[in-house]
């Protein structure tokens, strides 16, 4: 792999997740994204932090397509995503991995018949429909908890599990579906300070150990800035600063803050 600015890039040039001039506006219209660009190289941990409302989760939507921009492009490893329609889309949105606030676990089957759901883009049967995998599905299953540390618990119901261990299983899941991108949305929001740091520290080793491009949107400049490699501030829409984390200093997170509290102040 490459490097240019010293960010991971692929064999061609360019990074896996390459999003540039994205905006979108929400019915009525409540403008939410305004021209934001933003990178993320194989083997890299990108944090996106930024106030309530300024655009993060409509950010990763759009990107794994669930959203329709209304300008910019949003391309996979090159291939420009926004211009994809149908089997093709569902097909390279399989390669975008999303892990959400609240892991959405079935309660009632096992941490492994969960994750075993994101091979259904791969494997679909009225068997696997109803929680009955072949083994090859199943050892896949079982490698992706193993991943995330949660094989131990294979067998339980979801519906005992923790939060830190519900959102492991959740990332296992979204592992499953053998992404190339893993866009996690405010991944740790619930969880107390050690569950937050162990699914950190499984997110950071996905991007470093496994080379996958990870984004993550967090609330917590704490978590980011010793986990993420770059983080990327944004205010009202538009990206303030994209930086290496070592570069991201106090101030600048304050500001990110207080000229949103301000200008809606103000407003
Ligand atoms: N479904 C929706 N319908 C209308 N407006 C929306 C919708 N979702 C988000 N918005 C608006 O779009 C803007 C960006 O919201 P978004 O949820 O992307 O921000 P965010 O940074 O993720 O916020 P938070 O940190 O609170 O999750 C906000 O003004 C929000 O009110």
């Amino acid at each position: 792999m490459a490097e240019a600015d010293g960010r991971p890039v692929e064999a061609d040039g360019r990074p896996v997740l390459e999003i540039t001039g994205l905006t979108m506006s929400y019915a009525p219209p409540v403008p939410a994204l305004d021209g934001v660009g933003l990178c993320c190289g194989a083997g890299e941990c990108v944090a996106v932090l930024g106030a309530n409302g300024s655009g993060k989760s409509t950010l990763l939507r759009c990107a794994a397509r669930l959203r329709e921009p209304t300008a910019g492009t949003v391309r996979l490893r090159g291939e420009d995503l926004t211009a994809l329609r149908g089997a093709r889309l569902r097909e390279r949105r399989r390669r975008i991995g999303l892990v959400l606030q609240s892991p959405a676990l079935v309660g009632r089957r096992s941490a492994l018949a969960n994750v075993a759901v994101g091979a259904l883009g791969r494997h679909r049967s009225p068997a696997s429909q109803l929680g009955r995998w072949p083994r090859a599905e199943q050892a896949e299953a079982a490698r992706c908890l193993h991943r995330v540390g949660m094989l131990e618990l294979a067998h339980r119901r979801a519906d005992t599990l923790s939060g830190g261990q519900a959102q492991r299983v959740a990332v296992a899941r979204a592992l499953c579906q053998r992404p190339l991108v893993l866009l996690a949305d405010e991944p740790v929001a619930s969880l107390d300070p050690r569950a937050a740091h162990g699914v950190m520290t499984v997110l950071r080793g996905l991007a470093h150990e496994d080379g996958l491009a990870v984004v993550v949107v967090l609330h917590q400049p704490d978590l980011a800035l010793p986990f993420a490699d770059r983080v990327v501030g944004m205010r009202q829409g538009r990206v303030a600063f994209d930086l290496p984390s070592a570069r991201v200093d106090r101030s600048r997170i304050a500001l990110l803050y207080a000229a949103e509290r301000a200008e809606r102040a103000g407003s």
